[in-house]
C-alpha cells in the first residue's frame, strides 16, 4: 500500500448561486484515524467531499490530497478510494458489471471485483441489476468500488445509510480496521450517535462553516453531567437550587440540574427536608453536544 496522504481543506468556500455551501473551512485528516465529517442536513459535506476529490471546482481556497489537489494527483483513483452518492449506478448494469466497468481506472482485474463483491456481501447478488439493489446493497456496492484499487484514502458520504443493524456493525470495523493499517478514512454523517464508536476524531461543520474539530475524547468532554430530580414540593425544590446557584430547568414533572452530581442534590434536599421522588444521573449524551454546536449554526 503506499503511503497513506493527509486530506485538507485550506479556506474552502463555495457558491452555488445565492447560497453559500461552504464557507471558508479549514480543517485536516490525518492518517491512521477514522474521522467523522458531521453536520445537519445541507450543511455542505457532500459539496465539500465533491471538492475534496475533484468533482466541484472551488470557488474559494484549496482541498488537499497530500501536497496537492486530487486532480494533480498523477493516480488519483490509487491514492483515494470514494463512495459518495448511492444513487449514481446505471439501473442496467450488474453488480459486478458496475465494478468491471470502474475495475480499469483503478488499475483492478477482474479476480479482485469479484473477491470485493463477495467480501461486501453482495456474493449472491453479483449478477442482479443494481436498478433492483436497495439501498444498502447499494451503499455495499459503493464502497467495493472504492476499495478497488485498495487505496490507502477512504473517503464515504453517509456509509451508514440503508444499511441494517448488521451491517452498520460490520461497516464499523472494516472502518476501524482501516485505520489500523494505517489508511486515512474520513465519513460523512449528519447523525453524531451513527459514528460515534467508530471515529477517532470529529470534524463538525453548520451552514458550510466549521463549528468544531477536536479529537472524539475532547468532543466527549464538553458533555457535562447533568440530574433528573423530581419533588412533589416543587416550589420547595426550585428555592433549594437558586439558594446553591445551580442551574435548573424544568423537564416533565421535575426539574434538570446542570453540572451538580445526583448525590450532592439528595443530600441537599434531605438537609432541607424536602421529599424527593426520583432523583437521577443523567449524562449529557454527544448527540445534545452536537445539536448544541450545530444549532446555533456558525454565523
Ligand atoms: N449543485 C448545486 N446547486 C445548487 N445548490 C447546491 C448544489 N449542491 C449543493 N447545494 C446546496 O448547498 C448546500 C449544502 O449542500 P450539501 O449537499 O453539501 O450538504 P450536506 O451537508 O451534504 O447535506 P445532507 O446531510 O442533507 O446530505 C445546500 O443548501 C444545498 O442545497
Amino acid at each position: 500500500m503506499r503511503d497513506a496522504p493527509t486530506l485538507a481543506v485550506e479556506g474552502l468556500g463555495k457558491t452555488f448561486g445565492a447560497v453559500r455551501a461552504v464557507d471558508d473551512l479549514t480543517f485536516s485528516v490525518r492518517p491512521g484515524a477514522v474521522t467523522g465529517f458531521l453536520g445537519p442536513n445541507g450543511a455542505g459535506k457532500t459539496t465539500t467531499l465533491r471538492m475534496l476529490l475533484g468533482l466541484t471546482r472551488p470557488s474559494q481556497g484549496r482541498a488537499l490530497v497530500g501536497d496537492r489537489t486530487y486532480a494533480e494527483q498523477p493516480v488519483p483513483a490509487s491514492l483515494v478510494g470514494a463512495a459518495l452518492e448511492a444513487s449514481s449506478f446505471h439501473p442496467g448494469r450488474s453488480g459486478i458489471g458496475h465494478l468491471e466497468v470502474f475495475a480499469g481506472q483503478a488499475g483492478a482485474d477482474r479476480a479482485r471485483c469479484r473477491e470485493l463483491i463477495e467480501f461486501v456481501g453482495l456474493g449472491h447478488a453479483a449478477q442482479r441489476r443494481v436498478g433492483g439493489y436497495s439501498m444498502g446493497m447499494r451503499q455495499r456496492l459503493g464502497l467495493a468500488t472504492a476499495l478497488l484499487a485498495d487505496p490507502p484514502a477512504i473517503v464515504l458520504d453517509e456509509p451508514a445509510n440503508g444499511l441494517d443493524p448488521e451491517g452498520i456493525r460490520w461497516m464499523r470495523g472494516l472502518l476501524r480496521a482501516f485505520a489500523a493499517e494505517g489508511r486515512t478514512v474520513l465519513v460523512s454523517s449528519h447523525v453524531l450517535s451513527e459514528v460515534q464508536h467508530t471515529v477517532d476524531d470529529v470534524v463538525i461543520i453548520a451552514r458550510g462553516r466549521l463549528v468544531h474539530a477536536s479529537s472524539l475524547a475532547e468532543l466527549s468532554a464538553l458533555a457535562a453531567p447533568q440530574a433528573y430530580v423530581e419533588s412533589p414540593t416543587a416550589d420547595a425544590l426550585a428555592r433549594l437550587c437558586g439558594d446553591r446557584g445551580w442551574t435548573a430547568r424544568p423537564d416533565g414533572a421535575g426539574l434538570v440540574v446542570a453540572d451538580v452530581p445526583a448525590a450532592e442534590i439528595g443530600a441537599a434536599a434531605y438537609a432541607g427536608g424536602i421529599e424527593l421522588h426520583q432523583l437521577a444521573s443523567r449524562g449529557v449524551g454527544l448527540e445534545d453536544v452536537f445539536l448544541q454546536l450545530t444549532e446555533g449554526g456558525a454565523r
